[in-house]
């Protein structure tokens, strides 16, 4: 028995010494063929969904009257989805799973199937902007976990039920903009508790604005239409832009005091027998509103429960401080802190997720030598920078700088008051530790003054922290979007102009340097380029495409935006050059491009179709420039000679457009302005 069972006992998965029983080897065979036949059933089901997807699609095809052509992938040769790589132009994968479609720019004209997309029990987020999509507001509300739905620049036309978004609890940005809708803004969008960003710019919309509450609403605008009546108090923190152009929208944050016949804007055709929380009255309570003795004792103990819960929480805040303090950092520097709270506490970073096992605490070694754990290190990359050890990060005062599609980013201020960003990277865990190490080595080595250096880095496979230096002056798209005051007025010509040269050079800089990349930097925009106090850019951000995840790359990198990517499925080396010219026309017009935020690939060519269109027929450049911008003097001159570099960089056709190296020595040629750049205007 030994001689033949021996191979046996080395096949089974227990590696035991026992040998097995007839009855156990009889176990054995069954369960082999189980599983055979799991595994043949099984791939007969994918084959059969990967039918459902294709007939799906196709049907979804069919409808579409004109221009398929776009779509001549979609076929039966090939199945959608091979894992996340899709064979199907605009189908967005992952794991063979179809989770978007993303049909952008293709003339795209008919009827939109929603039934056929019901098919797709994966699809979270669709995509048809800058198509000829018309008639009325398809039933999308069928797609009830839909994530984003993306319509801006169609012609759909008439009004959009009130009931269009009921049931789509999902959903977190809506961009209908630029189309022609009619009617009331639906009142079901205020219902939607997830919704994050909603653009309905440029369309028809008439009345008054529905009573939005949702906390997280933060990218609106429904600017150019025929709106009216008050603003709802979640949006009064927006910018005035976001409501301008409409009949008589009035309230903060627009300078039109609302009279105080002013309609409330609770819907016109909601039912108003269940009130909703959208339908709670938005207007403060007027001075001749009657209210109820009972009314105003439950006021004035809300009130009290609220400011003795805000004392408590004070005093919770106060002894967390004094602990901090205790911990590191001198006292003589908090005053300038706005946070006092600690980077872990900030950035929910427990010592215990960045601890790595020791020699010691494996198994079989010696116990009892302390916990046998030991607080991961940070690498520092050069070798000109004080060190500091990642309990210091941990401790240091530190605040929320922003979320990106990385992950967040934070100011720490460490013991010695110098202050560096740490900021979360959770999309690159398909990297291994040494090809982490090397790539941060090589960036280690880059030194130009329009490059922000990394300092230090933290591997983890799950997630890895990278630290910079913090730039005081913020990021060019705060000077561009941001609001402006006097300590942070706008960015005049000069300015402007030696920002786009310092973004040349550094670019210049990466694709020198590091030659075996196609796309040197990859992820160029204007949040991206920060300000040092003499307004030079530094750029960051870059060089991240060989860490990234593949799949999450190509949801957010800039660089998977641009036109060849789109069309071929390919970056190259002018990559860079076209997000140049994008950035170019940005800092000219103070336009921001919004399919940024779009997620996937999707290239801009309306967006500068529409600035070129406004460069033809009227005085395209920021006003925010000053005075002598759009004046017809010298600087319009140097202004007009950046646009029509800006618009060679970012041409669709790959071979037409300037390569980096003549884009550079054009922005060069243009003389810097005869004014001087005065730095004490703008710190
Ligand atoms: N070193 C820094 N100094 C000052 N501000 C910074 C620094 N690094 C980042 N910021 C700012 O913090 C905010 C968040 O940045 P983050 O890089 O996380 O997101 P993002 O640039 O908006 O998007 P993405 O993740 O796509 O790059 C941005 O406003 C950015 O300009």
């Amino acid at each position: 028995m030994g001689a033949h069972a021996a191979p046996h006992v080395r096949a089974t998965p227990l590696s035991t010494t026992f040998f097995l029983t007839k009855t156990e080897r009889l176990i054995d065979i069954i369960c082999l063929n189980l599983i055979i036949l799991f595994l043949l059933s099984s791939s007969t089901i994918a084959d059969a969904s990967d039918a459902g997807a294709s007939d799906a699609l196709l049907k979804f095809k069919d409808g579409l009257s004109k221009n398929v052509d776009a779509l001549g992938s979609w076929n039966n040769s090939t199945s959608p989805c091979s894992g996340n790589y899709a064979n199907w132009i605009g189908v967005l994968c992952a794991n063979g799973d179809i989770w978007g479609l993303q049909l952008e720019n293709m003339g795209l004209t008919g009827d939109i199937d929603v039934d056929a997309l019901l098919l797709l029990p994966d699809l979270r987020t669709l995509s048809f902007m800058n198509n000829n999509f018309d008639g009325d507001f398809p039933d999308f509300y069928k797609l009830g976990a839909l994530k984003s739905l993306f319509l801006s620049n169609n012609q759909f036309s008439g009004p959009i039920p009130d009931n269009a978004f009921a049931g789509m609890a999902s959903l977190k940005k809506l961009y209908l903009s630029h189309n022609a809708f009619t009617g009331n803004v639906p009142t079901s969008l205020a219902q939607l508790p997830k919704l994050i960003e909603l653009r309905l710019e440029g369309n028809q919309f008439t009345g008054l604005l529905p009573n939005f509450q949702q906390k997280d609403l933060k990218d609106v605008n429904v600017s150019n239409n025929q709106l009216e009546g008050p603003i709802p108090p979640a949006l009064i923190n927006l910018s005035p832009a976001s409501f301008s152009g409409n009949k008589d929208l009035c309230g903060k944050p627009l300078d039109l005091v609302c009279k105080s016949s002013e309609p409330n804007p609770n819907p016109p055709n909601a039912s108003s027998d269940a009130p909703s929380p959208s339908s709670a009255p938005t207007l403060e309570i007027g001075p001749n509103k009657k209210t109820s003795p009972l009314k105003i004792a439950i006021i004035v103990i809300s009130c009290g429960v609220a400011l003795a819960a805000i004392i408590a929480l004070l005093i919770i805040c106060c002894r967390s401080r004094n602990q901090t303090l205790q911990l590191g950092r001198p006292e003589s520097s908090s005053s300038s802190y706005k946070h006092s709270t600690s980077l872990a506490a900030a950035a929910s970073l427990h010592t215990a997720s960045l601890v790595k096992p020791t020699s010691l605490s494996r198994r079989g070694s010696k116990r009892g030598s302390g916990s046998g754990a030991e607080l991961g290190k940070l690498s520092f990359v050069r070798d000109d920078r004080e060190r500091f050890d990642l309990q210091d990060l941990l401790r240091a005062s530190a605040e929320v700088l922003g979320s990106g599609n990385f992950g967040s980013s934070y100011k720490a201020v460490l013991m010695d008051g110098q202050a560096v960003v740490v900021k979360r990277f959770k999309l690159m865990n398909n990297v291994g530790r040494e090809e982490f190490h090397e790539h941060m080595r090589r960036l280690g080595r880059l030194r130009h003054p329009n490059l922000l250096p990394i300092v230090s880095y933290y591997y983890r496979k799950e997630e890895k922290l990278l630290v910079f230096d913090f730039v005081h002056n913020g990021s060019l798209a705060s000077h561009l979007h941001g609001n402006h005051s006097v300590e942070q007025p706008g960015l005049d010509w000069p300015a402007r102009l030696k920002i786009v040269k310092g973004v040349a050079r550094g670019l210049a800089h990466l694709q020198n340097e590091l030659p075996s990349l196609i796309v040197a930097h990859g992820h160029l925009k204007s949040s991206n380029v920060l300000l040092d106090e003499v307004f030079e850019p530094l750029l960051m951000d870059y060089t991240l495409a060989p860490l990234v995840n593949q799949e999450h790359a190509q949801q957010i990198l800039v660089a998977y935006k641009s036109p060849e990517y789109a069309q071929h499925g390919r970056t190259t080396k002018k990559t860079d050059v076209w997000s140049l010219g994008i950035l170019i026309l940005e800092i000219l017009t103070g336009k921001f491009p919004a399919n940024y935020l779009a997620q996937g690939t999707g290239n801009l060519a309306s967006w500068v179709d529409s600035i070129v269109k406004d460069q033809e027929t009227a005085h395209v450049f920021d006003k925010e420039m000053g005075s002598y911008a759009n004046n017809g003097n010298a600087e319009e001159e140097e202004m007009l000679r950046l646009f029509k570099i800006g618009v060679a960089c970012c041409g669709e056709d790959v071979e037409k457009r300037l390569d980096l190296k003549e884009a550079v020595e054009k922005i060069e040629q243009i003389k810097e302005s005869h004014r001087d750049f005065v730095v004490d205007d703008h710190v």
